[in-house]
């Protein structure tokens, strides 16, 4: 296929399970050399078709934690969409973290999407070393501890419990789950490629891959370019589109990406939970006006509680950031979950972060918005009828800053996953923008 510089339309379409690991993704492409668009939400054929000049498309969709007809089904309309607008390689997107219960949503998703592409086996490369996240015989690590001993065991929506990604997996699927190992991938991407296909003779359709390093994610790439479905997180997109100019399904032309020209406050807004965002939250705290969400008040009178935040945003001074958190330890969390249900009041500080975001946009002028967990920022974007996003440099690893298209005014936008970043994050994010 020799489609190079003539190439008007996205040759990549991704779906993302969240729309913080949508924005890690474009991330990872960007910096492969690509131009990318991510879409907020199921596009129509008409979002696309507006789009020139584009290399990929990421559709953020919010299907992590719903029930997993429902994540199907909406996979499947972006699918649809994103092949008809001429995409000929397709990613699906999830956390490096595998984030995702016994009844899927990974394996179930993956499958109807092969179904719809008529293609027989896939790849699942979580991993993302650059962030620490790594595969070795078969079991993810974060770090240096196994997936269920890193703090992921404790995640609000989707504790992590095991570490084994070929056990795991083939809880989610009737398919035959394998291994492409270790010593497979550092044998080359022919060896891999044999691999692949030598699984494929003995039945295995879904073949979890271990990497340990940038280099094997490379060799993947090479390995992978002619699949039209590859499955994982963000690592395995870095080197994509290197491995498709090579075959010549991208031009050779690489793109730097464009820094948001915003002006207006920050706001900073922390859903998640995580180890790493407790951390953000707790550096930023000494350093601008900080409201820690006083969950109980919310889940009993949740209009005062926007009411009594709002006109305390409202008398801090206006040359400083703002930082609103809901963020709490695994203790407190699950005192609320047994209080209210987990689910309940995962809905509720969504939901009430969204809506008091979007009231300090129309009514206080933040413009800068660094927002922390996918869940969170799903629902934020979603309130602020954000539809697509223009992807720019990088903050910190698997964070860009980006920029909303198609809104007026516009705002920079920073969508942080959980676990990302260091404790500086939230500083250093708003000051790239001075
Ligand atoms: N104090 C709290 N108690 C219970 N649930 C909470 C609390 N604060 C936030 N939550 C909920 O926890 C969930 C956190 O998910 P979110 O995706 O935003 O963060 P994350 O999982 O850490 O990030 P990512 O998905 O990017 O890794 C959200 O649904 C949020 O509403
Ligand atoms: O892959 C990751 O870890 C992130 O992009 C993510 O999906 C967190 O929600």
């Amino acid at each position: 296929m020799q489609e190079t510089s003539s190439q008007r339309t996205a040759v990549l379409g991704c779906i993302a399970d969240d729309v913080t690991g949508a924005t890690d993704l474009a991330n990872n492409l960007v910096q492969g050399g690509m131009r990318v668009v991510q879409i907020l939400g199921t596009p129509t054929p008409e979002m696309l078709r507006d789009l020139s000049e584009v290399d990929a498309v990421v559709v953020a969709l919010k299907t992590r934690s719903i029930p997993a007809e429902d994540a199907i089904a909406m996979s499947r309309d972006s699918l649809k969409v994103l092949r008809e607008n001429g995409a000929t390689r397709f990613y699906f997107k999830y956390c490096s973290t595998f984030d995702s219960t016994d009844d899927g949503n990974i394996g179930p998703v993956a499958e109807a999407l092969m179904d719809t592409l008529g293609v027989h086996q896939t790849v699942f490369c979580p991993a993302f070393p650059r962030a620490g996240r790594t595969v070795y015989r078969g079991h993810l690590f974060v770090g240096d501890s196994l997936l269920n001993e890193s703090g992921m065991e404790n995640h609000p929506l989707n504790p992590m419990t095991d570490a084994n990604l070929v056990r795991f997996l083939s809880k989610q699927t009737s398919r035959r789950v394998g291994l492409v190992s270790y010593d497979d991938i550092e044998e080359g991407s022919s060896a891999v490629e044999h691999q692949l296909s030598d699984l494929q003779g003995d039945g295995v359709a879904m073949v979890v891959t271990d990497t340990c390093g940038d280099a094997q994610l490379a060799t993947l790439a090479s390995a992978c370019v002619s699949m039209p479905l590859v499955t994982g997180g963000s690592g395995l997109a870095h080197y994509l589109p290197d491995a498709y100019r090579k075959v010549g399904l991208l031009s050779s032309e690489t793109h730097a990406p464009p820094i948001p020209n915003v002006e207006g406050r920050g706001l900073i807004v922390a859903g998640s939970c995580s180890k790493a965002t407790n951390g953000q939250v707790e550096y930023m705290s000494g350093k601008c006006p900080t409201w820690s969400v006083d969950v109980s008040s919310l889940m009993s009178n949740r209009d005062a509680e926007l009411e009594r935040l709002i006109q305390w945003v409202g008398k801090t001074d206006a040359s400083v950031p703002v930082l609103i958190a809901s963020s709490a330890r695994p203790e407190k969390i699950a005192d609320l979950q047994s209080r209210f249900g987990a689910m309940e009041v995962a809905l509720a500080i969504e939901g009430f972060l969204a809506e008091v975001t979007r009231r300090l946009v129309e009514e206080l002028e933040f413009r800068r918005l660094v927002l922390a967990g996918g869940e969170t920022s799903g629902a934020i974007v979603r309130e602020l009828s954000i539809d697509a996003l223009r992807i720019g440099p990088e903050i910190c690893t698997g964070v860009p800053w980006t920029e909303s298209i198609g809104r007026q005014p516009s705002l920079a936008l920073a969508l942080k996953s959980g676990n990302f970043g260091d404790v500086d994050f939230f500083e250093t994010a708003l000051e790239m923008l001075r």
